[in-house]
């Protein structure tokens, strides 16, 4: 499925991240390509989120260089990165509870009225906002919510879930990053945020997917990126591999065919 003669759409090159004495990431590289949903899996530490962090502004790396579509760049902040349409949901989701499921679509790019009730009154225009929710919401098939009014503090995980990453991209992402994104939720839950993964893949925006979970990313990923000690092991196809061999490399019980790194 994924085409790697292409341009990568988030490339990494040589990336360092140091903490202290700790090495997070050790000249690490990383690509994803277009339309595809690239699983990132690692043992406890081995500098998986340190990875994401490097390529959507949340931490600047120590060396090395981001590119997006082929670009260079440095991003700042996390607001950067979303400035050039790499969005990140992660599990603790930056989220206001007690605000409604339109108001947290918008929070930080809300729709003013037109003319000077927006301009000079600062007015929100809350009924196009409202639209704008729930047709996104309804487009990627979350409309089991029935209220885009309802706060977020009365939906379920998945539903949350559900709402970042439809927010995600319904501002023109060009990634979006997952982390860990069915870790807190049940059964039902889960199966609801890997459909809606599979269908933003199928809207055509790529996805990285942190994950501890091997049934989750085998069943979705199109390619597997191996982390160990701070940088990139192998990358696998699922196809080609199954999960105890994901586990062993993870883990540095078997070493992968060079080939495959
Ligand atoms: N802000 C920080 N300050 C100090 N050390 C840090 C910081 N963030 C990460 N580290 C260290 O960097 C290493 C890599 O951490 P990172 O969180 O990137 O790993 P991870 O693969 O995402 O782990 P996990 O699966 O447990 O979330 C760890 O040794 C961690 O303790």
């Amino acid at each position: 499925m994924t085409d790697t003669s292409q341009q990568p759409i988030l490339a990494g090159r040589n990336l360092v991240k140091r903490y202290g004495r700790v090495t997070a990431l050790d000249h690490c590289d990383f690509e994803l390509y277009p339309g595809e949903i690239l699983a990132v899996i690692g043992d406890n530490g081995a500098g998986k989120s340190s990875l994401i962090k490097a390529v959507s502004g949340a931490v600047i790396p120590d060396e090395g260089e981001v590119f997006l579509e082929g670009k260079r760049v440095r991003f700042q902040s996390p607001l950067d990165a979303r400035a050039a349409g790499i969005e990140t949901v992660y599990q603790q989701l930056a989220m206001s509870p007690a605000l409604s499921i339109a108001d947290n679509m918008f929070m930080g790019r809300e729709l003013r009225k037109p003319g000077w009730r927006g301009k000079w009154l600062r007015q929100l225009d809350r009924a196009a906002m409202e639209k704008f929710a729930r047709d996104k919401l309804s487009e990627l098939g979350l409309m089991t919510i029935q209220n885009i009014n309802q706060a977020v503090e009365t939906l379920s995980g998945g539903q949350r879930q559900g709402v970042a990453v439809a927010r995600a991209a319904a501002f023109g992402s060009k990634v979006i990053i997952l982390d860990e994104p069915t870790a807190a939720l049940g059964v039902k839950e889960s199966r609801r945020v890997l459909e809606l993964i599979l269908d933003v893949r199928a809207r055509g925006i790529p996805i990285v997917l942190i994950s501890h979970n091997m049934p989750h990313v085998f069943e979705v990923a199109d390619r597997i990126h191996i982390h160990r000690l701070g940088k990139r092991l192998c990358v696998i196809d699922p196809k080609d591999h199954d999960m105890s061999d994901a586990v062993a490399f993870m883990t540095g019980a078997k070493e992968p065919e060079s080939a495959a790194a």
